[in-house]
């Protein structure tokens, strides 16, 4: 069980985790494979070559998906003339929307990166076609989020406070995620920015309170959505304030367009809890055990499938704002539905980990008492020592309860299917974890 203290430290760039190789089981060839079929898929999401293998209806060609390539070829012979701004962009997910973004987006003039703490490899995109812009900046104050939503055509707004483990205070999450929030939609307001895409969080919905399973649920699906943690309340807040902002008047009297993204439990490279398993699982000499059922389903999706997911909404929000605008969308993927930690099996175990038990080793009601004793001494130690542990009441209680989701509603409202396979996007993660990727993620 992972009851160690979780250090709060980002260290996002430039990690090279444990090195161990993939052991037995073939996994050389299977890796090799995946990174020829990914280069292959690389060469042709350039401009100018079909998105595979979902491909997006580019503007003016929608419903002729034959077409596209021709679409993307037009799009780059013109001017780009469009600016974003992605808010939180060094983040784990707003990397990943960043370099997509460059890379798929060819109407793209100026991509401005707005966060509290700005990485280094941001100046290595510099030097592209593509002008990035690196705004530090605090979404919390509304002059700066002003000044650097002024003038531009599209908002993605990532950023917020990912706290369940108890290292932020509620007040903070609240004002980031919720205050935060409002100071984006009223600088779209008052700059003339119409189009504006939320990341929302699969949590607005659940799990609830009550521990109820949401099974393969939809953007429809009734569930009784009651939360107490300041995260998830936060999250549906904000999502709340973007939903109801979609047609507010902006400066020049057009409308507001927004709609919300609402991932479930995001993996892939810069995945810092994947890598704290990791590291966990090398101190315990190659062993992580089992504490929740093999039953309990949880989603989740890759974080490239989830960056694609953005930069469509986003192009495609003008053209089918009556369509998209309001809207919510669960992100989903090919990933399979397994329960929490033998989904992380699928990376940790080629990275050398085992899972021992097929059960879980320790009662629920220890595990529960357990989760008790890490918040008491969270509290007793909070003025010596943050003490953070990834086992907390909340989050054992997120890891027992099944929430999956299947729903085809982003492929019915932008044409989205995910660009990156299950297996690439698995390769992709494994090599991250073991440092072999050249990306500074
Ligand atoms: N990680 C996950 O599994 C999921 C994440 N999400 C959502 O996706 C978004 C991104 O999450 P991650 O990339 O995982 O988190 P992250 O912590 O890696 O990225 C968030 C970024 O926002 C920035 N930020 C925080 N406070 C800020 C402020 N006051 N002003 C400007 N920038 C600030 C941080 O510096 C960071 O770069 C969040 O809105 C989160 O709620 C939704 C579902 C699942
Ligand atoms: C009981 C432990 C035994 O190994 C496992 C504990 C796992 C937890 C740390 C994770 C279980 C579910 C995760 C959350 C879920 O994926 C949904 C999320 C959505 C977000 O918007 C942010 C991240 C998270 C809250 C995610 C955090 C880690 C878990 C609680």
């Amino acid at each position: 069980m992972p009851v160690d203290c979780q250090v709060a430290t980002r260290g996002r760039c430039g990690s090279r985790g444990g090195g161990q190789r993939a052991r037995g089981l073939g996994w050389a060839p299977f890796l090799e494979r995946a990174r020829r079929e990914e280069k292959r898929a690389e060469g042709r999401r350039r401009c100018g070559g079909p998105a595979s293998p979902g491909g997006s209806l580019s503007s003016g060609q929608r419903g002729r998906p034959g077409t596209v390539a021709a679409a993307r070829m037009a799009a780059c012979a013109e001017a780009p003339e469009l600016v974003y701004l992605v808010t939180g962009g060094c983040g784990f997910l707003g990397e990943h929307v960043v370099r997509m973004l460059l890379e798929q987006e060819p109407r793209l003039r100026e991509l401005r990166v707005f966060d509290l703490r700005l990485s280094p490899w941001l100046e290595e995109l510099k030097t592209g076609p593509v002008q990035v812009t690196a705004i530090q900046g605090d979404v919390t104050q509304a002059h700066e989020v002003a000044a650097a939503v002024s003038g531009a055509h599209v908002v993605i707004h990532t950023a917020g406070v990912v706290d369940v483990f108890g290292r932020v205070s509620p007040e903070t999450i609240y004002k980031v995620n919720v205050q935060g929030t409002q100071n984006v939609i009223e600088a779209c307001v008052q700059m003339g920015t119409r189009f504006l895409v939320h990341t929302s969080s699969m949590e607005v919905v659940g799990p609830n309170i009550k521990g109820q399973p949401f099974h393969r649920g939809d953007e429809d699906t009734p569930y009784e959505a009651v939360h107490k943690h300041p995260y998830p309340q936060s999250k549906a807040q904000a999502e709340r304030l973007v939903l109801e902002a979609n047609g507010r008047e902006v400066r020049g009297g057009l409308t507001l367009v927004t709609c919300a993204l609402r991932p479930t439990g995001i993996y892939g490279e810069g995945h810092q809890i994947m890598r704290d398993f990791y590291r966990q699982g090398l101190r315990l000499g190659g062993r992580l055990f089992r504490a929740v059922p093999a039953s309990v389903e949880h989603g989740r999706v890759y974080v490239g499938n989830v960056a694609w997911m953005h930069v469509l909404v986003a192009r495609e929000l003008e053209q089918r704002a009556a369509l998209m605008g309001g809207q919510v969308y669960f992100c989903y993927d090919q990933s399979p539905y397994k329960s929490y930690e033998d989904f992380n099996m699928e990376f940790l175990g080629p990275c050398g980990l085992r899972l021992v038990g097929t059960r879980p080793l320790l009662p629920h009601w220890l595990l529960v008492l357990l989760t008790a004793l890490n918040t008491l001494l969270q509290w007793l130690l909070r003025p010596l020592v943050l003490y953070a542990p990834l086992l907390n009441p909340y989050t054992l209680a997120m890891a027992n309860t099944t929430f999956t989701v299947s729903t085809n509603k982003a492929q019915r409202h932008f044409g989205y299917k995910p660009l990156f396979s299950w297996e690439v996007s698995r390769a992709r993660t494994i090599l991250w974890l073991q440092g072999k990727e050249g990306s500074a993620q």
